[in-house]
């Protein structure tokens, strides 16, 4: 089951897991258990955050996420992230995929049709097309979408209560409301790639919940001793442990605001 997927026309032995949902949901949070479970069996992993995860999109980035270009139009933002993303799949994703690899993403194509679409209101047929020029074939094998309920206003304060807020953070209540429904549209639409996953419960609790929703691929995750309090304590320990260390030295840790999550 862990072996053969196929990515862009060809047949690949990678894996590749897309986490979605609105600003804070956890997606960070939860890509740092899942790949410390699937290191801790052996696989590599690269954990990825869109846009960003390579030179050119950290830059792309940059300009994107920049309240002070509030100047920038509806197109032009559909266009960074696209530029991003090809250079992430093609720098990135799909060398990793055909060489075993399970890579995790921080946000991907579905995002893109959440935010510019339902939020924006761009055309959906026209940033279909563009996800697909963007992607050259490569597809999420599976995707977990992350909810904090039906209030974007809980996840926006999750995000931003430690730092600013970017240029998508500022955008109204409303906005983010039509992004969180527009994810619930696109599930809906998918229920065998995308499963929801409530992350308004303990961690610990959301994390099993996406694992299970993960098991028909990587099987051994429907045991239990998996994931068991002490994983994720240690998990915890050491990620804040890091993030303390790496703040002082303003060095870049996994899960935080760095570019690649990949230790
Ligand atoms: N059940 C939960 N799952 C994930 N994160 C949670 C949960 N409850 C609270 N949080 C907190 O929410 C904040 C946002 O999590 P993060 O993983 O950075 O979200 P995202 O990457 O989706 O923006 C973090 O401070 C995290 O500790
Ligand atoms: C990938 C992608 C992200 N976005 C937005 C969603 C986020 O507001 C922002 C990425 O910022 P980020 O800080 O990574 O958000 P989060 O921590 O919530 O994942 O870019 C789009 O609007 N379209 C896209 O295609």
């Amino acid at each position: 089951m862990e072996q053969g997927k196929r990515h862009g026309g060809a047949q690949t032995p990678g894996i590749f897991i897309t986490f979605e949902g609105g600003e804070g949901a956890g997606k960070s949070t939860h890509i740092r258990f899942l790949a410390e479970a699937l290191e801790s069996h052996g696989r590599e992993v690269l954990c990825l955050r869109e846009p960003g995860g390579t030179s050119i999109g950290e830059d792309l980035r940059a300009i994107v996420l920049d309240p002070e270009n509030s100047a920038l139009s509806d197109e032009a933002e559909l266009l960074i992230y696209e530029a991003a993303r090809a250079q992430i799949v093609n720098e990135v994703i799909a060398p990793a995929l055909a060489r075993g690899a399970v890579v995790l993403c921080d946000r991907f194509f579905d995002s893109t049709i959440a935010y510019q679409v339902f939020g924006r209101g761009l055309d959906r047929a026209f940033v279909e097309a563009a996800n697909r020029f963007a992607c050259q074939g490569v597809r999420p094998d599976r995707t977990v979408l992350l909810t904090v309920g039906d209030c974007a206003e809980k996840g926006l304060e999750r995000a931003t209560h430690q730092v600013g807020a970017d240029r998508l953070e500022l955008e109204g209540a409303s906005f983010h409301a039509r992004v969180n429904a527009g994810f619930m549209e696109i599930a809906a639409a998918e229920p065998d790639r995308i499963r929801i996953v409530a992350s308004a419960d303990r961690k610990s609790d959301t994390a099993r919940k996406v694992f299970a929703a993960l098991s028909d691929i990587f099987t051994w995750m429907a045991d239990p001793a998996v994931a068991d309090e002490a994983f994720f304590g240690k998990i915890e320990k050491s990620y804040y442990g890091n993030k303390k260390s790496a703040a002082s030295s303003g060095g870049d840790v996994r899960g935080s605001e760095g570019g690649s999550l990949d230790g």
